[in-house]
């Protein structure tokens, strides 16, 4: 059995892996026992408010709250040896920095994005950028998530960016006006109460090429986690890690 603690457990995604956790259908529910750590001082044997209590009372974090709370518990992780598992996105790049210091003490798993789907997008677009390797399509992501969401762009398109700019060596702009050679372009679009949608498209002279992926439910993000926090229990090494490790027959 391992023990984790949720932190942002009243989120969105906190209240996502609860219920999931919770439900009859969910067939590692055996093997995973929650506590929630709230903000609000709501004390018991499974709500926790203290940082260091919920970190150190827990083999694994599953963080998806802001990110510097999120370095918050990072930090509370280091101190007390446990593994992190990070779903929360808007890092900067000292941030992220940071967090590789902490992955030479801890095992940390750091995905912007659980969901299968989208790494299977990004392997796809992957490939298609490799085969494109003359320039002359122009790279382009557009993200479409709810109105309360906090940051922009959206830690996956980030992160399928910088996959994208390591093939091609093109630089990345946000919101660009205008179309200069030798970049990739991420726009956001902030809406009602859409999960997610990220779109990549390829746009030659007369023809593009379009790549969708779609989440209809918040459960695909709350199964990655729970499958990463199954991963996690059987590794001990430092390191940061991610959804190439939890997935390797896909890569
Ligand atoms: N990696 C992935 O697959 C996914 C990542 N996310 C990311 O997870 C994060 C959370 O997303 P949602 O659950 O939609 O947000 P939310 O706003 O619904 O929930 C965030 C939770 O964190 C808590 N929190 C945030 N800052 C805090 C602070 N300083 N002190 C105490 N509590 C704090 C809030 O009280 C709330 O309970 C975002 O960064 C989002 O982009 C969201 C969905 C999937
Ligand atoms: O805030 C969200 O909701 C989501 N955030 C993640 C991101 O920023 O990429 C992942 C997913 O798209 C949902």
């Amino acid at each position: 059995m391992i023990q984790v603690t949720i932190t942002g457990a009243s989120g969105k995604m906190g209240t996502t892996i609860l219920k999931l956790l919770d439900s009859q259908n969910y067939k590692y529910r055996n093997l995973i026992k929650a506590k929630a750590l709230l903000s609000s001082k709501k004390e018991s044997e499974l709500y926790i408010s203290d940082i260091h209590e919920g970190v150190k009372q827990s083999d694994i974090t599953i963080d998806f709250t802001s990110a510097s709370y999120a370095l918050k518990i990072i930090k509370a992780s280091a101190l007390y040896n446990k593994k992190i598992i990070i779903g929360t996105t808007g890092f900067s790049d000292a941030d992220l920095k940071e967090i590789e210091q902490y992955a030479q003490k801890i095992p940390i798993f750091l995905s912007p994005n659980m969901s299968i789907g989208i790494y299977i997008l990004s392997i796809l677009a992957q490939t298609a950028t490799k085969a494109l390797t003359n320039g002359s399509f122009d790279l382009n992501i557009l993200e479409y998530h709810h109105r309360k969401k906090l940051d922009s762009p959206s830690g996956t398109a980030i992160s399928i960016a910088k996959m994208l700019s390591n093939i091609t060596g093109d630089s990345i702009k946000y919101n660009e006006q205008r179309r200069y050679d030798n970049e990739i372009h991420i726009n956001s679009i902030r809406a009602g109460s859409i999960i997610g949608k990220h779109e990549i498209t390829m746009n030659g002279a007369f023809e593009k090429i379009s790549l969708i992926h779609e989440a209809f439910d918040r459960s695909i993000y709350a199964t990655g986690a729970l499958d990463a926090a199954l991963f996690m229990s059987t590794i001990d090494k430092p390191g940061i890690y991610g959804m190439a490790d939890l997935l390797p027959c896909l890569a």
